[in-house]
């Protein structure tokens, strides 16, 4: 096969960050990408209505003129956040969901939720209302391995947060294990998962071995081998449980080339491309369109994207860095090949 053409793919999990940064990150996204789910992991956190619309305004003034992009405003969730929201978020076509950070899991997590159970009342008025709730499952108590930290949150944290909301609407986020993989087969067709490219593609060993490779550093953190290939598995299944999210979260390279890095991969620049790279060497690019434009639009309720983008066969090299207003950035995959490219 040396073409394939698909409808407009859907990114159910992306930072675009703020400001300066937008006039890269928006086009990046929005020349592929019919839609996109934009987490408000900003500091301070976008957490009202009103704050993700004037987000939502700086996005598309960066959208190039010819994209329909549509970005989809996630509110972030603190201890605070009051049934009065979630009734606001449910009026708003253009907020999507909740997201949960369990506070200190990961980047600008600082005002995430440190009581999941105290805001049940939060969690009933989504489940009645029918908004999802994004979760970014991790624990973060610190005598909790973090190779085990998804493992513990699901048995801990989620299972029965489910059991009090059985109809809650539930997305586990760039999933890293067999453990997620398992759970999310386990619950009802109200719970889905999204993976990144960076957790089909690798495992540990590419963060670790032959030297520490911080572009290949996110959260939750790469796992061993047999839970990568649980995702492969889980990707090309053909479930619907399963979609497309990127969760490309940019970091300047200095803050990723340091002593303490940040946790996060810039794919945005090759993301539909390391999609076709992982399916084709799963000999399953049949199924790509499910994953890419199918299934998150059909979980969501929205409508399968009509537009079209097409994919070639012809090798091309991701750049070593991606010039930005606040420095240099250093992509996911940066130098080396890919398959696949997008047809102009
Ligand atoms: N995934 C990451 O490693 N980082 C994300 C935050 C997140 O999605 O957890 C970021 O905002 O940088
Ligand atoms: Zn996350
Ligand atoms: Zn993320």
């Amino acid at each position: 096969m040396q073409q394939i053409t698909l409808p407009r793919p859907d990114d159910w999990h992306l930072h675009l960050r703020d400001e300066e940064l937008l006039a890269t990150t928006v086009p990046a996204t929005a020349s592929v990408f019919a839609r996109a789910v934009i987490m408000p992991n900003l500091v301070p956190p976008v957490t009202t209505v009103e704050q993700a619309m004037a987000y939502r305004e700086r996005i598309i003034a960066q959208r190039p003129e010819t994209s329909a992009f549509r970005p989809l405003m996630a509110l972030y969730l603190t201890q605070q956040t009051s049934v009065a929201t979630v009734r606001a978020a449910a009026e708003n076509s253009e907020v999507i969901g909740f997201k949960l950070y369990p506070s200190g899991a990961t980047t600008n997590s600082a005002a995430g939720v440190t009581d999941i159970e105290a805001l049940d009342e939060v969690f009933a008025a989504m489940a009645e209302l029918q908004v999802p709730l994004l979760v970014h499952g991790e624990v973060t108590a610190a005598e909790i391995d973090i190779f085990d930290r998804e493992k513990v949150f699901i048995d801990t944290k989620l299972r029965p947060l489910l059991a009090r909301h059985p109809q809650l609407k539930l997305v586990l986020e760039h999933i890293t294990t067999r453990d997620a993989v398992d759970f999310v087969l386990e619950q009802g067709e109200n719970v889905a998962a999204t993976i990144t490219p960076q957790h089909l593609l690798m495992n540990r060993n590419d963060l670790l071995v032959g030297g520490i490779r911080p572009h290949n550093y996110c959260l939750p953190i790469l796992k061993r081998r047999e839970h990568q290939e649980a995702l492969q598995q889980a990707a090309v299944s053909g479930s619907p449980k399963f979609f497309l999210g990127t969760d490309s979260a940019p970091h300047g390279q200095s803050k990723k080339e340091a002593a303490c890095g940040c946790a996060g991969c810039y794919s945005a620049p090759a993301a539909l491309p390391l999609y076709a790279e992982f399916f084709d060497r799963m000999n399953a690019l049949d199924k790509l369109a499910d994953f890419a434009s199918h299934f998150g639009a059909d979980f969501y309720g929205f409508p399968r994207a009509t537009e079209q983008v097409t994919l070639i066969r012809s090798e091309w090299q991701v750049p070593a860095t991606v010039a930005t207003a606040i420095g240099p950035m250093v992509p996911y995959w940066a130098n080396e090949k890919l398959q696949w490219q997008i047809a102009e």
